[in-house]
C-alpha cells in the first residue's frame, strides 16, 4: 500500500511535532529514526515522518541524508513531501534549510515551494515575512541566545535568500487573509517573478488552512508542523484517506526520567519548577572531559534514589554558563559533550528499568534516541502542543516524550508522567 505523504524532519522532536500535528488531524502516521535498513514495519500508515539529527550537520551530510531519506519516502509512494524545519527557523550561518530545500526542490522538479515555519497554538507567527515569537521579533526573542542555532535575523524573506540558490518572494498577510484563491494567485506571481521559494505569512490557524488548500498540489511543502494542519483534509477531499489511528497513551511500566539538554527559556523555567519536588542532578561540563568518572556517578546517583519519584539529570545552564563552555571547549564540541553525557546516562539507566522517558531538546533527544537504538515510534496522546507521548516500537517498548526546547508550561514535567500514572 502506498503512503500520501512522507516528511522529512531535521530534528527528532520536531518530526514527533509533525507527526502528532497530523495524528491529531485523523491521519495514521509512523515515525522512523533515520532511514531503516531493512524492510519498513509501515502496517496501513498513511504518513511516514523521518526524523533525522540534520538541522547542524555539515550541509552535504544534511543533503545528503535528506536526499536518501527523500528516495526511500517516494519508494513508499508519498504524493506528497514535507521538509519539517523550526517553527523557529532554527539554523546555522552556514544553514541547512536553504540547501535541502533546494535539493529537494529540484529531485522532485518541482515549480517552486512555500517556506511557512508559522505555529501560531505556540506562538510563532509571520507577518511581512519577519518572524515573531509571541510579541518580539524573532532576533529579539531568546532565540538569540540558543547554544547552537543563535536565531539574529527575523527577515525569513532574506534569510532563505541568504541560504537558497534560488530566488525568495513572499506571499504578503493581505493575500493569506482573503483566502486560498488569493493564495493561489500570489504564489502564481511568485512564479512569474522567477521565484523557486515563498514565504508565506501566516498568524492564525486560520491562515494555515487556507493555505493547506492552496497548497495541496505542491509536490514539496517546507515548514513547521503547523502548515501540516490543512494537509490531511486535502486528502480526505480527493478521497486519498479514510480514518485514522487512536492516539492512545503508551502503557509501559518501568521507573520515570528526563533528561534535559535543552538551554531554552521554557526547559529553564520547567527545570526550576521541579527542582524541590524531585531529586535532580545537574552535569558538570568542566567534569565532562573525561566523561566516564561523571557518567558513572551520575547513574549509581540515579539507581539510589527512591522510586516514588521521577528522576531529573540536566546539563541546561543559563546563556551565560553556555558562553564560558564554548569558550572553554568550542560551540559544537561543548555541545557534543552534553549530548555524550546524556546518551550514556540513557543508555545504562534503559538496562536499570527506565522505561519512562522525557527528554527536552531536538540535538538531545537525537542522540538519546539513537544511543537506545529506536527505530520506530507510535505516536500517542499530547502533552502539551507540539509534544506527544509516544512509544517505542520493539521488544522492549519505551514510553518516550521528546518536548522540543521551547515547548510546554512550567509544570510540563509534571503534567507528561502523570498522564502515565
Ligand atoms: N551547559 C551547557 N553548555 C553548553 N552546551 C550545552 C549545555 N547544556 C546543553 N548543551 C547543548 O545545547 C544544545 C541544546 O540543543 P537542543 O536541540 O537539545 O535543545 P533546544 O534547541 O532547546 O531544543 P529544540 O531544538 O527542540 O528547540 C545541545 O547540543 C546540548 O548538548
Ligand atoms: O517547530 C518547532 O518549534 C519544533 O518542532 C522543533 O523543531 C524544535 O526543534
Amino acid at each position: 500500500m502506498s503512503i500520501i505523504l512522507g516528511a522529512i524532519a531535521d530534528d527528532f522532536t520536531g518530526a514527533t511535532d509533525l507527526a502528532n500535528t497530523l495524528v491529531k488531524q485523523g491521519m495514521r502516521v509512523v515515525q522512523v529514526i533515520g532511514v531503516p535498513s531493512g524492510p519498513p514495519e509501515l502496517g496501513d500508515a498513511q504518513a511516514v515522518v523521518v526524523a533525522l539529527k540534520s538541522r547542524t550537520a555539515p550541509v552535504d551530510e544534511a543533503v545528503s541524508q535528506s536526499l536518501t531519506a527523500l528516495d526511500w519516502l517516494r519508494s513508499l509512494g508519498a504524493k506528497q513531501i514535507f521538509f519539517k524545519y523550526c517553527s523557529t527557523f532554527d539554523s546555522t550561518d552556514k544553514g541547512n534549510i536553504g540547501p535541502v530545500s533546494d535539493a529537494l526542490l529540484e529531485a522532485l522538479n518541482a515549480e517552486m515551494a512555500i517556506v511557512c515555519p508559522a505555529f501560531p497554538t505556540n506562538h510563532r507567527t509571520i507577518y511581512q515575512g519577519h518572524l515573531f515569537v509571541g510579541d518580539q521579533l524573532l532576533s529579539e526573542s531568546p532565540m538569540k541566545n540558543h547554544p547552537l542555532t543563535p536565531m539574529c535575523n527575523s527577515n525569513l524573506v532574506d534569510l532563505m535568500n541568504k541560504q537558497s540558490a534560488h530566488s525568495v518572494g513572499l506571499v504578503p498577510a493581505l493575500a493569506v487573509r482573503m483566502g486560498a484563491m488569493e493564495i493561489i494567485q500570489s504564489l502564481e506571481q511568485n512564479t512569474r517573478d522567477r521565484h523557486r521559494f515563498a514565504v508565506v505569512d501566516a498568524e492564525t490557524d486560520e491562515d494555515l488552512l487556507e493555505i493547506g488548500i492552496a497548497i495541496s498540489d505542491h509536490l514539496l511543502i517546507t515548514g513547521g508542523s503547523g502548515i501540516a494542519l490543512g494537509l490531511p483534509h486535502n486528502y480526505r477531499r480527493a478521497g486519498l484517506m479514510g480514518t485514522g489511528q487512536d492516539a492512545a497513551t503508551p502503557q509501559v511500566p518501568g521507573k520515570k526520567m528526563v533528561l534535559a539538554g535543552s538551554c531554552s527559556t521554557a526547559t529553564r523555567a520547567q527545570l526550576e519548577y521541579i527542582k524541590g519536588r524531585w531529586p535532580t542532578y545537574q552535569l558538570d561540563m568542566d567534569k565532562l572531559t573525561e566523561p566516564e568518572e561523571e557518567i558513572v556517578k551520575v547513574c549509581a546517583w540515579a539507581d539510589a534514589q527512591p522510586h516514588d519519584a521521577p528522576i531529573v539529570i540536566y546539563g541546561s545552564a543559563e546563556p551565560k554558563q553556555v558562553a564560558i563552555a564554548q569558550q572553554k571547549f568550542g560551540v559544537e564540541q561543548s555541545g557534543q559533550m552534553m549530548e555524550f553525557a546524556l546518551s550514556s546516562c540513557a543508555k545504562r539507566l534503559f538496562k536499570s528499568g527506565f522505561r519512562q522517558i522525557v527528554v527536552a531538546g531536538g540535538e538531545t533527544s537525537g542522540a538519546v534516541v539513537s544511543a537506545l537504538e529506536v527505530t520506530n515510534l507510535r505516536i500517542g496522546s499530547e502533552i502539551a502542543p507540539g509534544v506527544p507521548w509516544t512509544e517505542s516500537l520493539g521488544d522492549q517498548p519505551m514510553a518516550l516524550a521528546l518536548k522540543s526546547g521551547n515547548f510546554g508550561k512550567e509544570s510540563f514535567f509534571e503534567d507528561a508522567f502523570e498522564m502515565l500514572s
